[in-house]
């Protein structure tokens, strides 16, 4: 998953970085691998900076003063094709035609003959392995064909909804043309999420800003949110502001694991607060938990979340069954999300680094014996026999967090430990923007209920059910028709997704591909951890950039006071 974002200003001098990389802060979640600012200043001219590593190590305030002009594009970046290496950090920039800055959110399952067309039809270069880097040729390609030495934007619509007929997958995209404006658009089946808000001026006129989740518009001050539609194309200029459905008669499916695991609680995608959906999530599963505890003569204590995306549900399903609910792991707030790092070994250490065991909480039997309102009563007992602990979580995709947690909490004295999960189990490669391109990397695959529970040392696993975690969603938006689930079904909306393409994914993109494809002489270090950070000399600029420019002559130009 990327996090993508778009800002015009009407002030074509004003501090469009400065904004994009306070919003791009509040996308982190979505990407933590790599991160780019471009943005448009006076003659049309772009101001680059991208680099691997966070927002906060990629942007000092030097790096955001030497972005100029009053409209730009941000990216943080999550890889699901090529590499990791810093070229292929977002946004991508062609000079042809016109000038064209684009960072993409998804993925596309066509690049093999996309790369053919590119190369035998079109006579475009690619330099990278990334599907973004193609996406952005083909935009390019379909601009060009209309030879005018100015275009409008029924030229842009027309060239869209070509790509939109040649490019096959997920794909979120916010592109800036020079001098021009900002274009959104999303793919005909709206798998991944963008979408727009403005401000108006004491004057009248609006700025305007696209971005991949709401939050950024309420924590930047930003109004009247709304969700790029699928399949829509949207361009704002200084003037203008134009839409259009270029394939209305796809079905929209948004992927349902941005509700369940991406997305941040406090944004509203496609209608649908995620918060809402959560504690949805929380609330049927506990029904399923409920049975279990009668049919099963399951008795549980305490509800502990695994922190951070399960707490909204957790809390839901320990309300619902009346038991209490406790943080019994605390999080290190300086790691990052451990499940979109690259690499399996990197996932598995940053678990125990990211998370640890209160042993108050899982050994001291005589605290969290029964339900919450009498544990004062309780907690004064002496050892109760009783110490089944129910983990929850959002997902079990690779197991490694279940894994470890489970065990933490054992070293911790617990006797026995239920998970839940309010996702049911996934058993099928993700090819829309999340890297999960290889099933045997699935704890879930090939595996029954009672199997994933032996794999990961649960007591018991109890997974959601498909129609309930559908329900969760769609209960508060029954206009969207039906939902991408295919690492649930292994059902892509898209088609185009067979065996051997499947196959092929895998080859690419597993991990033990990955470890082989990966530089050896600097050990990796995770993403949101302590370890030598990228920082300007490693960010790539433009010809124009101010890199290697003293700290006198930029005061000199006005670019830092
Ligand atoms: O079964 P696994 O392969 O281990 O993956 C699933 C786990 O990864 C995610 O947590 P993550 O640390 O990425 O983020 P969070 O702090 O937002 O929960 C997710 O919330 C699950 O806890
Ligand atoms: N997660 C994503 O959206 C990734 C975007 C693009 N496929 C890349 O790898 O850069
Ligand atoms: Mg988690």
């Amino acid at each position: 998953m990327c996090g993508i974002l778009g800002l015009l200003l009407q002030n074509p001098d004003g501090p469009a970085a400065t904004e994009i990389c306070e919003a791009l802060s509040l996308l982190q979640h979505r990407g933590q691998d790599a991160c780019g600012i471009v943005t448009c200043g006076a003659k049309g001219r772009f101001y680059q900076c991208k680099a691997n590593g966070m927002v906060r190590d990629v942007f000092d305030a030097k790096a955001v003063a030497t972005l100029l002009g009053g409209m730009g594009v941000g990216h943080v970046r999550y890889p699901t094709a090529g590499s990791s290496a810093h070229s292929e950090a977002q946004p991508f920039y062609v000079n042809s035609p016109y000038g064209i800055v684009f960072a993409h959110n998804g993925n596309l399952i066509n690049t093999t003959s996309l790369k053919h067309f590119l190369d035998a039809d079109a006579h475009r270069h690619i330099n990278t392995d990334s599907d973004s880097e193609m996406l952005l040729n083909i935009f390019a390609n379909n601009l060009q064909k209309t030879g005018k030495f100015r275009i409008n934007e029924e030229d842009i619509f027309t060239a869209i909804q070509g790509l939109m007929v040649q490019c096959r997958g997920a794909y979120a995209c916010v592109a800036m043309l020079a001098g021009f404006g900002i274009i959104a658009f999303r793919d005909p089946n709206g798998i991944r999420p963008v979408g727009m808000a403005s401000r108006a001026l004491a004057d009248g006129k609006r700025d305007y800003l696209f971005a991949s989740e709401s939050v950024v518009a309420d924590a930047c001050g930003f109004a009247d949110w709304e969700d790029v539609q699928p399949g829509e194309a949207i361009i704002v200029t200084r003037n203008s502001l134009s839409r259009r459905r270029l394939a209305p008669d796809a079905t929209f499916a948004p992927d349902i694991f941005e509700y369940v695991y991406f997305a941040r609680p406090d944004s509203v995608l496609d209608g649908v607060s995620v918060y809402r959906s959560r504690m949805a999530m929380g609330q049927l599963l506990a029904e399923d938990v409920r049975r279990i505890m009668v049919e099963e003569q399951v008795r549980i204590d305490v509800v502990i979340p695994v922190p951070d995306t399960s707490r909204v549900a957790a809390l839901e399903l320990a309300q619902q069954l009346g038991l209490p609910y406790r943080e019994g792991f605390v999080k290190n707030r300086y790691v990052g999300r451990t499940f979109i790092m690259p690499g399996q070994q990197m996932r598995r250490q940053n678990v125990r680094r990211k998370l640890n065991a209160m042993a108050l909480e899982f050994s001291g039997k005589n605290v969290l014996l029964v339900d919450g309102k009498d544990m004062l009563t309780l907690s004064k007992q002496k050892k109760g026999n009783k110490t089944e602990r129910i983990c929850y979580k959002d997902s079990i995709v690779r197991g490694t967090t279940s894994k470890e947690i489970i065990q933490m909490a054992k070293d911790a004295g617990a006797k026995k430990v239920l998970v839940a999960s309010c996702a049911p189990p996934i058993r099928h490669s993700n090819v829309y923007g999340i890297d999960m391109p290889s099933p045997t990397e699935l704890v879930a695959h090939g595996r029954t209920t009672e199997e994933v529970a032996a794999a990961i040392g649960a007591d018991r696993v109890i997974f959601q059910t498909i129609e309930n975690l559908v329900a969760s969603v769609r209960q508060f938006n029954s206009a969207i028709p039906t939902f991408d689930c295919s690492v649930f079904t292994g059902e892509y909306i898209t088609g185009g997704v067979d065996d051997a393409y499947l196959a092929h994914l895998s080859r690419l993109r597993s991990d033990n591909a990955k470890r082989k494809e990966a530089p050896t002489e600097a050990a990796p270090v995770a993403p949101g951890c302590a370890g030598p950070l990228n920082g300007a000399d490693d960010t790539i600029g433009l010809y124009n950039s101010w890199k290697g420019t003293s700290e006198k002559e930029l005061a000199e130009r006005g670019v830092v006071a």
